[in-house]
């Protein structure tokens, strides 16, 4: 069977050997095993931290989580997003396993949807409808999350990909970002906006920038191995690793688990995306493995 389904998880099973395993809590991708152009050898290509609690009880340290209505840390500027806390509720709500796609051999695809709920209307008070959409291929893992509007009124939103992409933190290099524009969230007496200069970006040190109209096309790269991602609707890019510095004060990050991974985050949260009433938004990323 190409997607299983267990009382609170979906697998996807592509027929060239990768996997996608995911919670429906947060419809969070916790695992994606596959090989690469380069390495046939499957293996997992995502971080999860060994101390994360995956029984629904927190959002999930690693994978990959889902941020919406609003990216980090109240309180939010939005008066909508008042009650929210850090990164929304998307990440922390069981989400409907809706249906499989696409399953023809080459492709496996899935959806997921969510629609607010009670505990949802307790903080937020706005109509929408979420679907996420998984989709597996040989060398790539595709996430379409589609937002739709169902009120008159416009919608105001940020979406962001907490994508944690397992990769040694001391060598990884992320570009093109030379020239952009960025806030340092690590910076507690500047937090106008820096200017990158660096041709290729690092997170040697404790690292939290918030960069703001990015390529939306990325390349990660360290010694042996590298993900190209592309992305589709997602205007900023967010980088994160707390490093020794920051890392020990994560009671669920496991010890030394900053040094086995890069958070590269694609997402729409510098300003809000506008969607009209009625409308429906889709933001995308795709990660490629070499
Ligand atoms: O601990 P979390 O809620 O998962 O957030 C982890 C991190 O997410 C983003 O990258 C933010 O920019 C960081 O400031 C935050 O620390």
């Amino acid at each position: 069977m190409p997607v299983e389904q267990t009382n609170n998880r979906v697998i996807l099973k592509h027929p060239k050997g990768p996997t996608v395993e995911l919670l429906l809590y947060g419809s969070h991708i916790l695992s994606w095993k596959s090989g690469s152009p380069t390495s046939p050898e499957i293996s997992e290509r995502l971080f999860v931290s060994a101390k994360a609690p995956l029984d629904g009880s927190a959002p999930v340290r690693g994978g990959i989580p889902i941020a919406f209505p609003a990216f980090a840390a109240p309180p939010h500027a939005h008066p909508e997003h008042s009650k929210l806390g850090i990164h929304g509720f998307a990440r922390s709500e069981v989400w409907t396993f809706d249906k499989v796609l696409q399953d023809d051999g080459s492709v496996v695809s899935i959806r997921l949807t969510l629609s607010p709920t009670p505990k949802i209307r307790e903080v937020y008070t706005r109509e929408f409808q979420l679907a996420f959409v998984i989709t597996l291929e040989e060398f790539q893992l595709t996430n379409d999350l589609h937002v739709t509007n169902p009120a008159s009124e416009t919608l105001e939103f940020h979406a962001l990909y907490h994508t944690y992409i397992r990769s040694p933190s001391k060598d990884v290099l992320i570009t093109p970002l030379k020239g952009k524009k960025y806030i340092d969230k690590t910076d507690k007496e500047f937090q106008g906006l820096k200017t990158e200069m660096r041709d290729a970006v690092d997170v040697k040190r404790w690292t939290d920038s918030v960069y703001e109209d990015t390529p939306g096309e990325y390349e990660v790269k360290w010694p042996g191995g590298g993900v190209s991602i592309r992305t589709r609707n997602l205007k900023d890019l967010v980088m994160w690793n707390p490093q020794a510095e920051f890392g020990p004060k994560i009671v669920d990050l496991e010890e030394g688990g900053w040094e086995k991974y890069v958070c590269v985050e694609p997402g729409y949260v510098r300003g809000y995306v506008q969607l009209e009433g009625g409308k429906a938004w889709v933001g995308t990323q795709t990660l490629i493995l070499h």
